[in-house]
Order: C-alpha cells, then sequence, then structure tokens
C-alpha cells in the first residue's frame, strides 16, 4: 500500500514538473512566434510579393523564408538539443521519427499571404512520442496569437487581451458550423460537408479553421484532402487544449513523425459527436 502510495506521487510529481516545463516554454515560444510574425507583416507591407514554385507545386515566398531562418534561429537557442524540422527546411527530413522534436510551418496559407486576404498564421508545435503536446499559432495579420496544449487549457490574445478559450457545446438541433479551406475545398471534403446536414459553411485560409473552432466560432473542419505534419501540428494542440478533437477517419488522433510528411484525411471538430459515421 505504502510503495503503490508513493508511485502515484511520483507520479503526480513528474506530471507537475512536465506541466511547469510546458508552461514555461509556451511563455518563451509566445515572443518567438510573434517575431517570425512581424518578419512576415514586414515583406506584407511591400505590397504584391512574387512566389516561386516549390517541387510538389506549392507556392513559397521571401516571406515563408524569413520566418523560417527566424524561428529555427530562435528555437534552437531555446532548446539546443531539440531538432527544428519546418516546412521550408531543405533537403530530406531527416530525424523526424525523434522521440522530441519541433515541428514548424513559419508561414501556413501562403496561398492567402499571395492573395493578400491577412488569412495565414506562424505555426510552432512541439512534437513527443508522435503527439502534438503544445502549440503556437499566431495570425499576424490580425494580431491575433493562440496557444494550448491537451491538459494545459488554450489561450487567445486579441487587441491585447488574453483569454482561456474553450470549444462551443451547442445543444442538439442546432445548425453545424463548417469550416473548410479557401483554396482546397475538393469534391470529396463538399460531400462529407453534405453528410453533416443543412449546415452553415465558413471559408477560411490556413491553421486559423481550427482556432475558430477552439475558440467556439465554428463546430466543425472536415479536410479530405491533402495536408501535411506541419500544417495541423500546432492548431491540433490548441484545439485539444480547448476540448476539442482532430481525427482521422478511422477515429484516430493525428499522430506525427510519420514515414512520411502526409497526414491522413482527417476531421477537427469541438466534439467527436459532430463527426459523421
Ligand atoms: N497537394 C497537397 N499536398 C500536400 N499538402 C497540401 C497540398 N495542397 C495543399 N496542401 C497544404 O495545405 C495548406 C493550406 O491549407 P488551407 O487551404 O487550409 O489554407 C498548405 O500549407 P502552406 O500554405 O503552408 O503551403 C499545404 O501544406
Ligand atoms: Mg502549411
Amino acid at each position: 500500500m505504502r510503495a503503490r502510495m508513493c508511485s502515484i506521487n511520483q507520479f503526480s510529481l513528474i506530471c507537475n514538473m512536465r506541466h511547469a516545463e510546458f508552461v514555461g516554454l509556451l511563455d518563451k515560444l509566445l515572443p518567438i512566434a510573434r517575431l517570425a510574425g512581424s518578419e512576415v507583416m514586414a515583406i506584407y507591407a511591400k505590397g504584391r510579393v512574387e512566389a516561386k514554385l516549390k517541387e510538389d507545386t506549392s507556392p513559397v515566398t521571401l516571406a515563408d523564408l524569413s520566418a523560417h531562418r527566424v524561428l529555427v534561429q530562435q528555437l534552437q537557442r531555446l532548446l539546443p538539443n531539440c531538432i527544428v524540422v519546418s516546412e521550408e527546411a531543405k533537403g530530406p527530413y531527416v530525424h523526424r521519427q525523434s522521440e522530441r522534436f519541433w515541428l514548424i510551418d513559419p508561414l501556413d496559407g501562403t496561398k492567402e499571404f499571395i492573395s493578400r486576404n491577412g488569412e495565414f498564421t506562424v505555426n510552432i508545435a512541439l512534437i513527443e512520442g508522435g503527439r502534438s503536446v503544445m502549440g503556437v499559432v499566431y495570425a499576424p495579420a490580425i494580431d491575433t496569437l493562440y496557444w494550448g496544449g491537451s491538459g494545459l487549457g488554450a489561450w487567445r490574445c486579441m487587441g491585447g487581451e488574453t483569454i482561456p478559450i474553450r470549444v462551443s457545446h451547442r445543444g442538439d438541433g442546432s445548425v453545424c458550423r463548417v469550416i473548410a479551406s479557401r483554396s482546397h475545398l475538393n469534391t470529396e471534403t463538399q460531400a462529407m460537408v453534405h453528410r453533416l446536414g443543412p449546415v452553415q459553411l465558413m471559408s477560411v485560409g490556413s491553421s486559423l479553421k481550427f482556432c475558430r473552432i477552439a475558440e467556439g466560432t465554428a463546430d466543425v473542419y472536415p479536410r479530405i484532402a491533402p495536408t501535411c505534419e506541419w500544417d495541423t501540428a500546432a492548431a491540433q494542440a490548441v484545439l485539444e487544449g480547448a476540448g476539442g478533437v482532430v481525427l482521422d477517419l478511422q477515429g484516430q488522433s493525428l499522430s506525427y513523425g510519420k514515414p512520411n510528411v502526409f497526414n491522413p484525411p482527417f476531421v477537427a471538430a469541438g466534439s467527436a459527436a459532430w463527426i459523421p459515421k
């Protein structure tokens, strides 16, 4: 009995230490995300930006690369032994299967950045054992910062005010507020939207879609179209911290550090109850 009590105490001590470490890291990540966001906005402010096409035909701009440089430098300084995996890193994605690594998308929503609609984000996630344990998402054009993690909670700082955020729990019979990609809404995703019944449909670019669910202004984000791990990791942590879920079509939570960088099709939601069977 004594031995059992002792191990429970040790377990809660370890949990408290991890919690304290995560809170300490988040404190340092917020200014890092803002710094990367200010690099992005300095380029946005100059007007029309030139985009190049990467091998996968997705666009990349000077803003993606500047934010990447700032994030890699700052994150390596913060945790020197933790590898940074970035959408904009050159070469093969070595070490992605490390136990712990940073996973960043320096500018998610590059198409939205190019079309100048403000719906783009800086994304930083910490991956441990294949899970996204904490994330920060910053939308610099609207100066709104989201952060959180499963078991930690989730917060939003907007207009200088910081508040805890939670997914919305609306009663049966509410019209489902679906949020979908502005630039990648394909027929498979539309079919899933159709299965949700009568819905209110919003289109938004970037990882902001997850954050809208986390703050309770949308209910479901179906994505039956390709994404990469860096597109979802930070925002999944925010959404889970706010009480939501990000599940593949078998009902498993998205995992990270897989042998290739692609996510399976998924549905993010304030509650698994919104997801069609
Ligand atoms: N064919 C494809 N393969 C992999 N990822 C894709 C893709 N088409 C779009 N994406 C991902 O979808 C993201 C944009 O999602 P959304 O349409 O919801 O804003 C892109 O992020 P980037 O803008 O960082 O490149 C890109 O990574
Ligand atoms: Mg992206």
